[in-house]
Parts: C-alpha cells; structure tokens; sequence
C-alpha cells in the first residue's frame, strides 16, 4: 500500500515536462511560509531553495516530510544567499518589512529598499536569467530599483521581471462575486496600474460575467478594492498584513511561470512590469507569459470614460513612485 503511494508520488511529480528550482527569498516569513507550503505541492517544482536571514531549518524540516516529489532545502544568513540561488529558474521574493497600521507602503522603501538592492545584487551575480517575482513592498519602486541594479550590471532582461500584483486581482475577483452572490472563481477581472492606492485600478468594464455597476456603488467597490491592504493591517493590528492570502496570489503567479516554463500556451497573468503602455516607465497591465517570461504585454485592456481618467491620474502618481526608486539609489 505504501509502495504504491510512493510510486504514484513519482509519478506525480513526473508529470512536469519540465520540474525547475524555485528559491524562496524570506522564506521564514508570514507570507514565506505558506507560500513554501503551496509551492512544494507543485509538480513542476524539483527543488524548493528556502532562504532567510532567520533561521529556517525547522520550516525546512517540517516541509520535507509532506509527501510530495520536491525536494526542499534551507539557506540562512546573508552568506548562503548564493547558494540558494545557484541555478534557480524562478526567484520569489517575499523578503522585507511588513506595514504596521498609520504606515504607507512607502515608508517600508527605508528599509526594504536595502533588501531588495542586496537581493538584487545577488540575483545579477548567480541567476541573472532566472524569471524574478518580487513581492517586497513598495512594489511600484522596488521594482524600478531592482530594474537599475540589474541594469548596472548589464544582465537586465525586462521580460524576467516581475511585481507581483496577484494579490489585488484575487481580492477583485472575491469582492466582485461577493457583490453577485456567484463563486469568485468564475470572475475574471483585469487589475492595471501599480501596487498602492489609486494606482490599483481593477476593471470593471471588463469584468467576466458582466457587472453593470455605477455610480457611488462602483466608486465604494473600487475603493475597496484599493484598500483592501490597509483592512488586513488594521484587521491585524500591528501584527503585520496580509501573508496567507499573499502566499495564495503568489503561488497562483509563480503556477502561471512554471506553465509557461513548461510550454503551456495561453497563459495570461496581470504584473507590474517595465512597460511602453503608458508614460509610466513600470506598469501592470495583462502580460501572455511564455518560457522566457514575459512573451507580450498585452497592453491596455479596453477601458471606459470612467476608467481612461483614471489611468490618467494614476500614471502621474506611478512616475513620482517610480522616480522614488531613482533617488533611493542616489542617496
Ligand atoms: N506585493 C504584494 O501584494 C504584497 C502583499 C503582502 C505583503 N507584501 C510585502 O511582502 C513583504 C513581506 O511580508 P511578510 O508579511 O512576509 O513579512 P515578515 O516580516 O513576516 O517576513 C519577511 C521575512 O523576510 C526576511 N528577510 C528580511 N530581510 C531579508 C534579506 N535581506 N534576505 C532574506 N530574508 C530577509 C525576514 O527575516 C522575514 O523572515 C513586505 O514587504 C510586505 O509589505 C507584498
Ligand atoms: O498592504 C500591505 O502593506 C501589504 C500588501 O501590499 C497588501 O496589499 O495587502
């Protein structure tokens, strides 16, 4: 009996054309750990690399008895962060500060802004064509930072860089079923712009099934929509914001690289990206992922009289999020 589950596992875990290395920066962490969990359950996954500046070898030795073909490894302290990354095909980031309530995403930029540039730096060193999804927040300027670093260094591929924005598509689709009474896993609902306030814009024009909503009832569901982050830091009160339903958006993300890595046709995520869709230099639009990252940015969705202003004032407020990461890097 237990052979043969053995025998299926291999098998399971066989099913993957392609199983690759996925490394897990702050993989300790609130968001690291479910996030870890997800990820040893893909088979399309070899080996999970779980790196942290605390000590992760108790999380690592918890995950590997789950029965599952991935194999997991542990990689503590700034020293070991080479190692962890040598050969990944996919580099998650979910290392940094959490907000705490009366803070902005900005005010982490201090602190995570470091984290991201070490991060970074590495990543150019060992693993410059590995697929990168960073979750560390600001995302709207981290991700410009992360850009420059890899650009100072000559090994910047636009189309292996990724801010993770999974997280505001997943609570539009909820919010949105909510509001008709249906399972959210039937919506689908294109989020552009960045990762912060009013740069958040979920599209309800183009929402799938169609919801006709306006007026102050729209303008209320959006707004939820945008901040949504701040209802889990309130909701936690001081004790960090969302990680179990970050860890969900970014395994669903890092599925979509892994298909794609794997061939997979078809595979359409929203991220924030370098981007010529608007004069915003980064910009979240839907992005057609294919095994070298992003294979087309698919570009503005269609957008109504509502929804054009809006992209409008949310491109000014991306350029000065944007040009944050410029003068970070200046100081
Ligand atoms: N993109 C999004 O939608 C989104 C959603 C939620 C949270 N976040 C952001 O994700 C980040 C992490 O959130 P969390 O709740 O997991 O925080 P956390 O404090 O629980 O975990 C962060 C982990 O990162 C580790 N770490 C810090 N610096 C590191 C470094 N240089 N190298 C390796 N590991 C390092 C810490 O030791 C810690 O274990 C925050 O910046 C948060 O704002 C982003
Ligand atoms: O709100 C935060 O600080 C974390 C994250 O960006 C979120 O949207 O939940």
């Amino acid at each position: 009996m237990i052979s043969m589950k053995i025998g299926q596992i291999a098998r399971y875990s066989r099913c993957a054309k392609k199983a690759v290395k996925v490394a897990v920066v702050g993989a300790a962490g609130g968001i690291g750990q479910p996030l870890s969990l997800l990820l040893k359950m893909s088979p399309m996954i070899s080996t999970l690399a779980l790196h942290d500046l605390q000590d992760i070898k108790g999380v690592v030795a918890d995950l590997s008895h789950i029965c599952t073909g991935t194999r997991v490894q542990a990689f503590v302290g700034a020293k070991e962060l080479q190692c962890a990354l040598e050969d990944a095909a996919i580099v998650v980031v979910p290392a940094g500060l959490p907000r705490k309530p009366g803070m902005n995403r900005a005010d982490l930029l201090t602190v995570n802004g470091d984290v991201a540039v070490e991060v970074a730096k590495t990543i150019a060193f060992v693993c410059p064509k590995a697929l990168m999804a960073f979750i560390t927040n600001p995302i709207n300027t981290i991700i410009p930072i992360v850009a420059q670093i890899l650009k100072e260094r000559n090994v910047f591929d636009p189309n292996r860089l990724f801010g993770v924005t999974t997280l505001d598509v997943v609570r539009a689709r909820t919010f949105v079923a909510e509001a008709l009474c249906i399972d959210p896993r039937t919506v689908q609902i294109p989020v552009i712009g960045g990762h912060a306030g009013i740069t958040i814009l979920p599209l309800l024009s183009q929402c799938l099934p169609k919801y006709t909503v306006t007026g102050a009832e729209r303008d209320k569901l959006v707004k939820r929509i945008q901040d949504a982050g701040n209802e889990v830091v309130e909701a936690k009160a001081g004790a960090g914001s969302a990680t179990l339903s970050m860890a969900f958006a970014a395994a669903k993300f890092v599925d979509c690289l892994l298909r794609a890595i794997n061939g997979e046709e078809n595979v359409i995520a929203c991220s924030y990206v370098q981007s010529k869709v608007t004069e915003a230099e980064f910009f979240a639009t839907p992005i057609l992922l294919g095994p070298g990252g992003i294979y087309k940015n698919l570009g503005l969705p269609q957008l109504d009289e509502q929804e054009k202003k809006a992209v409008e004032t949310l491109v000014k407020q991306l350029q000065q999020d944007i040009a944050e990461g410029a003068k970070f890097l200046c100081k």
